[in-house]
């Protein structure tokens, strides 16, 4: 943990004229937060705050706070993304032994709306437009990996678990589902993953797998966070100007080997009573969190069709408007803290279905399905579900995360099929599939 006590942040942001692409801006260490070609890359940690256990969304919104509280922001932009802000990465689970973190650059180059700027952050009276440039400058001068983006010697193998193994807890949990025990309340879906490991002759660039996210995964938020990169096509919460936004999503269907045919994702998707009720049980379980801090909530009668590279998904776009209690909207951590985890990614009801992952998976699921993202000093950001994603382990160590929803009604040789295509975007960032 770094303290801050006694230091005034210090932020300046400026219009930048002739901005790289956030693609080409990245360097290897840089944080990442990049959808569409629009979001943020940071250089350098300014501050830095790590924390484990139940309490860690509570401290880092402490921490944060305190840092804010008296800085002294200069904005000539004004967009959302725009003045100090902090990348961070949570763990799924309040016993992981993981650090969740939330990271101040010292520099932001962002793009939205088609307009760029740079952001310097600094404890110290040194901020000027010249600087910022400057330092920008020289972090694009430093080279990234050389390793060019062909399909490396990579051996994959499995991490906690064999396939054997892991859809023998997929078929536990389908048991659990059906034959609840006396007692506590019955869970009725429950989220099991498993990880892979891929290791590389050659060192990972860390920049190149990013890049390969951006170009590939278009819809989706391509994340980067200390040693945990992915590209995740689920939003837990966006919070704008009091208007908090997820995309729930819930239902998969691999595309590879998918026939043809135009109507195939949806008769697989909507019309499967399977995959609606997955997608229900997640709509649901975010509707009742976010409920108790909307003034006013959207929610789609009908989920729509989401079309990835690699899978289609059933997705739901809610959104709400926060209440406000006395001139104090939820902070962002708060919010987090009371949304996650969704059923998307632990089960419903949630308490049990975290028992029963505890129980079965045999998992250390670090920072996957935890909140990434960022947020700023007036309680915007984007927070998405880390997910599709992995942790650079070492220089030549990726560790690889996919789960699956499983209800009463799955099968653990599909469901293990299902994690393949989950990781899909992964290995080929990676240089291991085509
Ligand atoms: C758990 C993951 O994905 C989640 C589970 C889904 C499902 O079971 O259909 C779909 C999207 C995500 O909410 C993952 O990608 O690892």
């Amino acid at each position: 943990m770094t303290s801050t006590l006694g230091l005034v942040l210090r932020s300046l942001t400026v219009p930048l004229a002739d901005a790289p692409s956030l693609d080409a801006a990245l360097r290897e260490d840089s944080l990442c937060w990049v959808l569409r070609d629009e979001g943020m890359v940071g250089f350098g940690a300014l501050s830095e705050f790590s924390v484990r256990g139940p309490e860690r969304f509570t401290q880092a919104h402490h921490w944060w706070a305190t840092l804010t509280a008296d800085a002294v922001i200069e904005d000539r932009v004004n967009l959302h993304g725009t003045g100090p802000i902090a990348f961070g990465s949570f763990t799924f689970s309040k016993v992981s032994e993981h650090d969740s973190r939330l990271i101040v650059p010292r520099l932001v180059l962002g793009l939205r709306e088609g307009s760029a700027w740079l952001t310097m952050n600094s404890f110290q009276d040194d901020l000027s437009e010249e600087r910022a440039k400057a330092e920008l400058t020289e972090q694009l001068a430093t080279p990234t990996s050389e390793q060019t983006h062909a399909l490396a010697d990579f051996e994959l193998t499995t991490g906690s678990l064999s396939e054997a193994e892991w859809m023998a807890v997929v078929a536990a949990g389908v048991a659990a589902i059906n034959a609840p025990t006396a007692g506590s309340r019955a869970v009725q879906k429950l989220v099991l993953a498993r990880d892979i490991v891929a290791r590389s002759a050659e060192p990972i660039s860390r920049a190149k797998v990013l890049g390969q996210l951006i170009s590939r995964y278009r819809e989706c938020w391509t994340y980067g966070v200390g040693n945990f990169v992915g590209a995740t096509p689920e939003m837990l919460v966006e919070i704008q100007s009091g208007v908090a936004r997820a995309r729930v999503l819930a239902g998969t269907v691999d595309r590879a080997g998918a026939p043809e045919d135009q109507d195939y994702p949806r008769r697989m998707l909507m019309n499967s009573e399977k995959q609606r009720e997955e997608h229900e049980f997640a709509v649901k379980s975010l509707v009742r969190e976010l409920a108790p801090f909307a003034a006013d909530l959207s929610v789609p009668r009908e989920p729509f069709v989401l079309e990835l590279p690699n899978v289609w998904h059933l997705a739901s776009d809610v959104s709400a408007e926060l209440a406000s209690s006395g001139d104090h909207l939820p902070g962002t951590l708060a919010l987090l803290e009371a949304l996650h985890p969704t059923a998307a990614v632990c089960g419903t009801p949630r308490l049990e279905a975290g028992a029963l992952i505890r129980e079965l998976e045999h998992l250390e699921r670090g920072p996957y399905a935890g909140p990434v993202g960022w947020l700023d000093a007036h309680g915007n950001g984007e927070w998405g579900i880390g997910l599709r994603g992995a942790v650079l382990e070492t220089a030549h160590t990726a560790r690889l995360y996919a789960g699956c929803g499983i209800v009463g009604a799955s099968d653990p040789a599909s469901e293990l099929a299902e994690t393949w295509a989950k990781f899909r975007p992964m290995l080929q960032a990676l240089g291991v599939q085509a």
